[in-house]
C-alpha cells in the first residue's frame, strides 16, 4: 500500500499522530466558532447604535423645524466611525451627498405579466369544427366561376374554417386599393384543416388577370417533398389559366431550374417563364445569386408555409438576401414599418403570409421578418379535456390539434417495447399505420424486428433518407394505396406531408418536443376524418411528456392497458426476431465494409 502514497512534502520519516491532529482541527473549529459569534455580537451592536442615532436625530429635527423631515445627505462624526466598522450595508449606510433607498430585504419579485403587442393578443378566432361546414364553395361570392368548378372536380363542396376565413381577406385585401398595401398575416390552425388551399385560391384568383409573366408569388417550404406537394396543388389550380407554376427545390440539376425560371430575348433581355414560384429556402438563395436575370422585385405574394421550421433554418440567411434583392432599388424602406399615406403608398414590398400549425407567436421571432401591420388568425379548441382560455388582450394562442384527433398512451419498460408495439397492432388490428423513432437506425432494426415478428401477416416498410427519392415516393404512393399496411420512418415524415386516410400514428420514441408531437399527431385525423395517435412511454418519460401536454391545455390522456399474460407467450417468437436482427444486421454491416474498401479502391486506381 505504501507504493501508492505520495510524500509532497519529503518528511518521509515523520509519522502524524491521527489523534493529535484530530484534536488539533477541532481545536481550530472551536476558535472560528467564537470568532465569528464575537463579530456578530458586534455587528448587531453596531446596527442598534446607529437606528438610536437615527431617531433621536430625526426626533430633535421635528422638534425644531416645523414638522417636516429630511433626510441628511452626510453622517456625523460617530455614525460615520460606526458605519465604516461595519461590513453590512445597513439602512444609514449611505454614500457621501447621497441616500440609498430602499433595504436589503429580498422579497420574492412579482411576476411580470407579458405584455404582447396588440395584434398577437387579439387574433381572429378560426373554428376546428370541420364536421358541421357552413360555407358551401356555390355561395362563395368572391371566388370566380372557374376556381368553384375546379374546387367541384376536386370533390370539395365545403371551405374548411381557415379557407373561409382566409380566402375572402386575402381577395378583398388585395382588391381594396392599387396604392394601399395589404396587411401581412399570420395564420396558425390545426394539421390537416387545408391551410394550403387558404392561400393557393386567393393568390390564383389575384394573378390570372396579369398577362405579363413575372414572379409574382414566392412560396418557400422547409423541405423538398413538402414543396412538391403543394406544387401539386398550385398545378390543379391554374390549369387552363395563363399562370405557370415552377418548383426549385435541388432535385433537377441548377442548369435545368435556370432554364425553367427564365430565358433570354435579343430585345427585352432577360424574361421570366413563371409566375408563380416553389421553393426551399437553400435553393432561393443559390439561384438568388447564380442566376443571371431571376427577378423578384415584382413579387406581391411572399407565403411561408411551416414557417416556424422555416424561420428556424438558418439556411444561407436567406431573409437577408430575398430582402436584398427585393429592395435593391429601394433606399426608404426602413421607413415603411410606419404607417402612414406616405408608406402605404411607397411600400414595395410582397404581402407575407405565414402559415403553420405551431406558429411562432414570440413577438421576437416574428420581428426579423418585418411584417406589415401584420394580422394573426388562430383557432381555439372548445372541449372537455382541452380547455384553453381566450381572454381578450391576454390570448397568445396555443398549438391546437384536430378535433377528431383521440389521444392515448401506453407505458411500458424501454425492452418490452418492441413487444407491447407488436402485441397493440394486433389487438387493435391495425392497418394504414406511420410509426414514427427518433433514428434512421432506430427506424431500420425496428422494421426488422416487425417484419419477423408478424411474418408476412402485414406489409411493413421503412421509409429513411437511405432510400433514394424515387424509391421513397413509390412506398408513400404504395402505403396512400393501401398496399403497404404500415411505415416505419423518422420525424422527416412528420411535418406537412398529407397521406390520406391514416388510421393510426404511433410514436415508438417519445417526440422531445411539444411541436413534433403535433405535428406527427397530425399525420392522422386529417381533412375531418377520425385518427388515433398513440405514444409508447416508458416510466421515467411519463412525467415529462405530460407536462409537455399540459402546456396546451391536454390534461388527461388515457391509458391502453397491454396484459403480461400476452407478452409473457411471446418470449419465443421475440427471441427469435432479435437473433434475425443480430444476423441482418452483421451482414448488412459485412455489405458495407465490403463498398467502402470498393470506393477506396477506385479512388486510389482514379
Ligand atoms: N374544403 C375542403 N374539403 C375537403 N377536403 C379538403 C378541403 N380543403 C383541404 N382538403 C384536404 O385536406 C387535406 C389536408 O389539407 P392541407 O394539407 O392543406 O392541410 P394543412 O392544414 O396544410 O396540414 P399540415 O399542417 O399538416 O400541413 C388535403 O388532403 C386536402 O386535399
Amino acid at each position: 500500500m505504501e507504493l501508492f502514497v505520495v510524500n509532497r512534502h519529503g518528511e518521509e520519516n515523520k509519522t502524524v499522530d491521527e489523534e493529535t491532529n484530530i484534536a488539533r482541527i477541532l481545536k481550530r473549529i472551536e476558535k472560528r466558532k467564537r470568532q465569528r459569534a464575537k463579530r456578530k455580537e458586534k455587528q448587531s451592536a453596531i446596527i442598534n447604535k446607529t437606528r438610536e442615532i437615527r431617531t433621536e436625530k430625526r426626533q430633535s429635527k421635528l422638534k425644531e423645524g416645523n414638522g417636516i423631515e429630511f433626510i441628511s445627505p452626510a453622517l456625523d462624526d460617530t455614525e460615520q466611525e460606526l458605519t465604516n466598522q461595519s461590513h453590512f450595508k445597513t439602512e444609514a449606510s449611505t454614500l457621501k451627498g447621497f441616500t440609498i433607498l430602499g433595504s436589503d430585504k429580498y422579497d420574492k419579485k412579482p411576476k411580470i405579466k407579458r405584455v404582447l403587442p396588440r395584434w398577437l393578443s387579439n387574433p381572429t378566432i378560426i373554428s376546428v369544427n370541420l364536421q358541421n361546414l357552413e360555407h358551401k364553395v356555390s355561395n362563395t361570392k368572391c371566388l370566380d366561376k372557374d376556381l368553384k368548378r375546379k374546387l367541384k372536380m376536386n370533390g370539395i363542396k365545403y371551405l374548411f374554417p381557415v379557407q373561409a376565413e382566409i380566402v375572402p381577406w386575402l381577395i378583398q385585401s388585395h382588391q381594396q386599393s392599387d396604392i394601399i398595401s395589404p396587411r401581412d398575416i399570420c395564420v396558425s390552425a390545426p394539421t390537416g384543416s387545408g391551410k394550403t388551399l387558404a392561400f393557393v385560391l386567393p393568390v390564383v384568383q389575384a394573378l390570372k388577370n396579369h398577362w405579363t409573366k413575372k414572379i409574382r408569388a414566392l412560396v418557400i417550404l422547409p423541405t423538398q417533398d413538402l414543396a412538391f406537394q403543394v406544387f401539386k396543388t398550385f398545378e390543379k389550380y391554374v390549369q387552363g389559366t395563363s399562370l405557370s407554376v415552377s418548383v426549385i427545390t435541388g432535385k433537377c440539376t441548377f442548369a435545368a431550374e435556370q432554364n425553367e425560371l427564365i430565358f433570354e430575348n435579343k430585345t427585352f433581355g432577360y424574361l421570366s417563364r413563371t409566375d408563380i414560384l416553389i421553393c426551399t429556402a437553400g435553393r432561393l438563395v443559390d439561384h438568388l445569386n447564380e442566376t443571371k436575370g431571376f427577378d423578384l422585385t415584382h413579387l406581391k405574394y411572399l407565403i411561408i408555409d411551416e414557417a416556424d421550421r422555416v424561420l428556424d433554418t438558418v439556411q444561407n440567411d436567406w431573409l437577408y438576401h430575398l430582402e436584398k434583392h427585393i429592395y435593391q432599388n429601394d433606399y426608404h424602406n426602413q421607413n415603411f414599418k410606419v404607417l402612414n399615406l406616405f408608406t402605404l403608398q411607397r411600400r414595395r414590398a410582397p404581402q407575407k403570409l405565414l402559415f403553420s400549425a405551431t406558429l411562432s407567436q414570440d413577438p421576437e421571432k416574428i420581428q426579423k421578418l418585418s411584417l406589415f401591420q401584420p394580422k394573426l388568425f388562430t383557432s381555439v379548441i372548445h372541449s372537455d379535456n382541452i380547455n384553453v382560455e381566450v381572454n381578450v388582450d391576454s390570448f397568445i394562442g396555443k398549438y391546437t390539434t384536430p378535433k377528431e384527433l383521440t389521444e392515448k398512451y401506453i407505458e411500458c419498460s424501454v425492452d418490452l417495447k418492441p413487444l407491447v408495439l407488436y402485441q397493440f397492432i394486433k389487438q387493435e388490428n391495425l392497418r394504414k399505420t406511420i410509426i414514427f423513432t427518433h433514428s434512421v437506425e432506430s427506424t431500420h432494426r425496428l422494421t426488422i424486428v416487425l417484419q419477423s415478428l408478424f411474418q408476412g401477416q402485414l406489409n411493413i416498410r421503412e421509409v429513411s433518407s437511405r432510400l433514394e427519392t424515387k424509391k421513397r415516393n413509390k412506398l408513400i404512393e404504395d402505403f396512400t394505396k393501401g398496399n403497404i399496411d404500415m411505415i416505419i420512418c423518422t420525424d422527416k415524415l412528420a411535418r406537412g406531408v398529407d397521406l390520406i386516410g391514416v388510421q393510426c400514428v404511433i410514436s415508438y420514441s417519445v417526440p422531445k418536443f411539444l411541436k413534433t408531437y403535433i405535428h406527427r399527431a397530425g399525420r392522422t385525423a386529417r381533412a375531418g376524418e377520425l385518427g388515433l395517435a398513440v405514444t409508447l412511454l416508458s416510466k421515467t418519460e411519463l412525467n415529462n411528456f405530460m407536462n409537455l401536454l399540459k402546456e396546451v391545455g391536454k390534461n388527461h390522456l388515457e391509458e391502453i392497458k397491454i396484459s403480461n399474460e400476452g407478452l409473457e407467450s411471446l418470449g419465443e417468437k421475440y427471441k427469435q426476431a432479435l437473433e434475425n436482427l443480430k444476423d441482418t444486421v452483421s451482414k448488412e454491416g459485412g455489405q458495407t465494409l465490403r463498398k467502402i474498401k470498393l470506393a477506396k479502391r477506385q479512388l486510389k486506381k482514379s
